[in-house]
């Protein structure tokens, strides 16, 4: 892929969507943005927003607005969009969105049918829409991000609760990008030694880190942002190295240590306790029922 410029598809104009195409933007990598969203206008006033950016940084990198059905050739799309609703729950927030997402999801895979890009699905609960993207759209490249981000907040909070360096700490969050993410608090290492994870401290502040967000702005946007741009360097084969993203593991997609080599990826999936392996179980089972709970229309047809 060396010296080699892609063209990425954002689908979905919204806080996400704004903040991925700016962060490409700013890349050596890549040549065009094409945007995508609900109405046109949206997509067209992005687009806009771009190219001022374009102008005033002097950026290479072009934005058009297109429709879905155009993308066929990207080399990766982010599908970031998101139904209106208004999301009421306090608990498993990101659940709350399935009914009304799912939908759009389907969609958008059947309109991309057949797409042999890297798709990346942000939006949530993004475990149970990832499968049905790349179950109905046969995109076998389909990652879903969440963990990634999860496990720099992990980092982050553990470092501070220790009052460590963050760069000292290595340590990682799978399973849902939910209320059911799995700490992988037995092979955490700080300073290269295991380490005593408070673990319903980390929890309690892994939940309320993106509340707190989205209560002060509105939306969480620059975490998952730099999390899909991580996702699209890795799956692209522009970086190699481990990042966590839900991918089908036995059927089911759950946030998973990934090892990228030019873009192939191997699940490395640490030792877990006992009580770890049985957190995965638990989320497992939870997002495996979520998918099951959808409209036999959505999901009908498709393996299991
Ligand atoms: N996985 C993660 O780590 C993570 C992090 C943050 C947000 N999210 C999720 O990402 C999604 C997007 O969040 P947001 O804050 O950008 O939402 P937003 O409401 O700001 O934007 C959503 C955009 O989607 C567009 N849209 C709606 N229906 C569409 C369709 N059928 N086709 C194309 N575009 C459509 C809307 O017009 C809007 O521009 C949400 O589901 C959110 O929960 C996921």
């Amino acid at each position: 892929m060396t010296g080699r410029k892609v063209t990425v598809g954002v689908v979905g104009a919204g806080a996400i969507g704004q903040s991925v195409a700016m962060l490409l933007m700013a890349t050596d990598w890549c040549a065009r943005v094409l945007v995508a969203s609900r109405t046109g206008d949206s997509a067209a006033a992005l687009v806009a927003d771009l190219e001022d950016l374009q102008q005033v940084s002097g950026s290479p990198v072009r934005a058009h607005a297109v429709e879905v059905a155009d993308m066929g050739a990207c080399d990766a799309i982010v599908l970031a969009p998101r139904a209106v609703f208004i999301n009421r729950r306090e608990r498993d927030v990101r659940m709350g969105g399935l009914s009304a997402n799912a939908p759009i999801v389907h969609k958008l895979a059947q309109d991309l049918g057949g797409y042999d890009g890297i798709a990346i699905v942000v939006t949530n609960p993004v475990d149970v829409l990832a499968r049905l993207f790349a179950e109905t759209s046969g995109c076998r490249r389909t990652y879903g991000v969440g963990s990634h981000t999860d496990s720099a907040r992990y980092r982050l909070l553990l470092a501070e609760h220790l009052g460590v360096p963050v760069d000292v700490v290595d340590g990682r969050v799978i399973g849902e990008h939910g209320d059911q993410a799995v700490i992988c608090a037995s092979t955490t290492r700080v300073a290269g030694m295991p380490a005593k994870v408070p673990l319903p401290t980390l929890r309690a502040a892994l939940a309320d880190r993106p509340q707190r967000i989205t209560a002060g702005l509105g939306r969480a946007r620059a975490g998952c942002a730099g999390a899909v741009l991580a996702a699209l360097q890795h799956t692209l084969g522009l970086a190699d190295g481990l990042i966590e993203l839900s991918v089908s593991h036995e059927g089911i997609w759950l946030g998973m240590p990934l090892h990228f080599t030019a873009g192939q990826p191997s699940v490395c999936l640490p030792p877990l306790s006992p009580g770890e392996a049985r957190a995965l179980a638990r989320a497992r089972a939870k997002v495996r029922a979520a998918y099951d709970s959808l409209p036999a229309h959505l999901t009908e047809g498709v393996p299991t």
